[in-house]
């Protein structure tokens, strides 16, 4: 296997570059700091903030990843690149070998916030993401995708209910369900189960692993739970602190499909892997802490 780029302790070799789906080159982000009219009115100023740098990453077809690192290393920020919600300062990301640079029918988001209109009912919610996507489809066709969607993420019977009337983890179940109906070929999670309490988010969190099996669609997911990460993912990126955050290691989970808890729990790598990230986690929130003192 001949290895075609090295970067961030990355190594990439030409058996994945065949099947990579999302590549990553060279990826910063510099929030720009403040200065012009609201410095003179303030008297503050503050200098350019590298939240991400020179991120190098290659992401297959078809797989589950999480990104798990420090509060405030720049999690979001990356997926929002990929997303297309937010611009690389520098380097690209590419999907299938076009460069990313706006929000695409190929890439569903689910946000921990659910970000539902208040105003519609479940089905309208969907329903409103697939006439946006596929404004040429059949109205019968349209509800058809609600309707499988609904069943498949569990809501059947709550589809006249609007987000007030729902629980925190049927909110979320409609965030997947609109995430899933516009048939995207990634789907993107940002902490999608962290608004949740314990007893919902595992339940949620099987509810995924079943709907991953089912669709086999290329997931990314950030997560703050080293639990979360194993169940679901073939592969956990590690982020280091930031600022100017970047890939620490790339941790391959070789747990067999389909996964239960159990299973999960009692595989022979599964206290090495969690120890490993537990490992890298105070490390890397310890040097935040020092850093903050200093
Ligand atoms: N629009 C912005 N302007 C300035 N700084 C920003 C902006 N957005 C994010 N940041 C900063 O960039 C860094 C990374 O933020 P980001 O939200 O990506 O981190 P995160 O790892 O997702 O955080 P958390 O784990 O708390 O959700 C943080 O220091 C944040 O304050």
């Amino acid at each position: 296997m001949n290895t075609y780029l090295s970067s961030n302790n990355l190594a990439v070799t030409k058996d994945n570059a065949l099947n990579t789906q999302i590549s990553l080159r060279h990826v910063s982000k510099v929030f720009p700091g403040r200065s012009g009219w609201f410095n003179k009115i303030t008297g503050q100023t503050s200098s350019d903030f590298i939240a991400i740098a020179d991120i190098n990453l290659d992401i297959e077809h078809n797989t589950f990843v999480s990104i798990i690192g420090p509060s405030g290393c720049g999690k979001s920020t990356l997926l929002n690149i990929i997303a297309g919600l937010s611009e690389a300062t520098n380097g690209n990301v590419m999907i299938n070998g076009q460069i990313v640079n706006k929000p695409g029918p190929d890439r569903g988001m689910v946000f921990q916030s659910y970000a539902l209109m208040p105003w519609m009912t479940v089905e309208e919610n969907i329903m409103f993401a697939v006439e946006t996507v596929y404004p040429n489809v059949s109205v019968t066709q349209q509800k058809r995708v609600v309707k499988e969607k609904i069943q498949l993420v569990g809501l059947t019977g709550a589809e006249k209910k609007r987000p007030h009337e729902l629980s925190g983890g049927m909110r979320q179940r409609v965030g997947i369900a609109r995430a899933l109906a516009i048939n995207p070929e990634i789907l993107l999670m940002d902490e999608p189960f962290g608004a949740l309490d314990a007893l919902t988010r595992g339940f949620l969190q099987e509810e995924i692993e079943r709907i991953w099996e089912q669709q086999r669609k290329t997931a990314i997911m950030i997560t703050h739970s080293i639990e979360e990460a194993l169940l679901l993912s073939d592969r956990i990126i590690m982020m280091t602190k930031g600022p100017a955050a970047g890939i620490d290691e790339i941790l391959e989970v070789p747990f067999p499909r389909p996964r239960d808890r159990t299973t999960v729990e009692n595989h022979p790598a599964y206290l090495k892997l969690k120890q490993e990230m537990e490992d890298h986690l105070y490390r890397e929130t310890r040097a935040v802490e020092e850093a903050r003192i200093k």
